[in-house]
């Protein structure tokens, strides 16, 4: 089997006397999306936080691409490889979606060398911003401002901006939230799509979602993993079901 592209190891973080984060131990393979799913507090976000470096461990290691990087913020474990979606408060909302994706790209190539050209007239930069926004399916809406977008197409924004960076895998943090049905369909092909070039760990609650995209799922209950296998496995697992899934399954 291929090296993992992100493994987590030991993973332990408590707040005061709570074990948010309790050995967690998972990977995320070349070329699969593993969905971490769990009851509201279970942890996802805290794992999140630990694996993007926002948050520092107590115990245990992460390690990306084979590299230790458990001791490095954020933005190292980011020029490593490290995606994740922006929070959409980190858009600029008076510039056009093109505008905030050239931003990104910018971001990634450095931007002192060319600090005396006008940004929207650099091909470097506009050429590969139009190229991710056609890749999330915005291209028609490039030049519509970020606060006109709908919800749904500021989160494909910001999946955009996260590619801008060419990542080598992503972490997404309940992408569907706050969707009707047909955003969240549309994300759902979105990431199906994306997920066969680029490793996904997704946290989500719509299970519809989670069913039709993870290759595996790991189930997260009171910070600890209680089970980690494929849809069928995951649906079929007693534990899960009394714990969590219930009559979803
Ligand atoms: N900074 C913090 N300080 C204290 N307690 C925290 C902190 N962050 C999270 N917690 C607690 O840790 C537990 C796990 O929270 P977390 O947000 O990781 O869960 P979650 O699975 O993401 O929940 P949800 O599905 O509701 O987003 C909760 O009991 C939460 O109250």
């Amino acid at each position: 089997m291929a090296d993992p592209v992100l493994s987590v190891t030991g993973l332990s973080r408590s707040f005061g006397a709570l074990k948010a984060t309790d050995e967690v131990t998972l990977d995320l393979r070349p070329g699969e999306i593993h969905a971490l799913i769990g009851p509201n507090g279970a942890g996802k976000s805290t794992l999140i936080n630990l694996i993007s470096g926002a948050l520092s461990p107590d115990a245990g290691s992460v390690h990306l691409g084979g590299m230790d990087v458990t001791r490095l913020g954020v933005s190292a474990r980011a020029r490593l490889g490290l995606g994740r979606t922006y929070q959409i408060s980190s858009l600029f909302p008076e510039f056009s979606a093109l505008r905030n994706v050239m931003l990104a790209v910018q971001a990634r190539q450095g931007s002192s060398f060319r600090f005396f050209l006008p940004v929207m007239a650099d091909a470097s930069l506009r050429d590969p911003a139009l190229s991710l926004l056609d890749r999330v399916g915005l291209a028609a809406r490039a030049h519509v401002i970020a606060a006109e977008l709908s919800h749904g197409e500021r989160r494909q924004l910001e999946l955009a901006m996260a590619l801008a960076l060419s990542p080598r895998l992503l972490l997404l943090d309940e992408p569907m939230a706050g969707m009707g049905p047909e955003g969240s369909k549309a994300m759902t092909a979105l990431l199906a799509q994306l997920g066969h070039a680029l490793p996904i760990l997704l946290v989500e609650h719509d299970m519809d979602a989670v069913f039709a995209l993870a290759d595996r799922i790991s189930v997260l209950v009171y910070g600890r993993i209680i089970a980690t296998g494929s849809v069928e496995e995951i649906r079929r697992d007693p534990e899960v079901r009394r714990a969590y899934l219930g009559d979803a399954a």
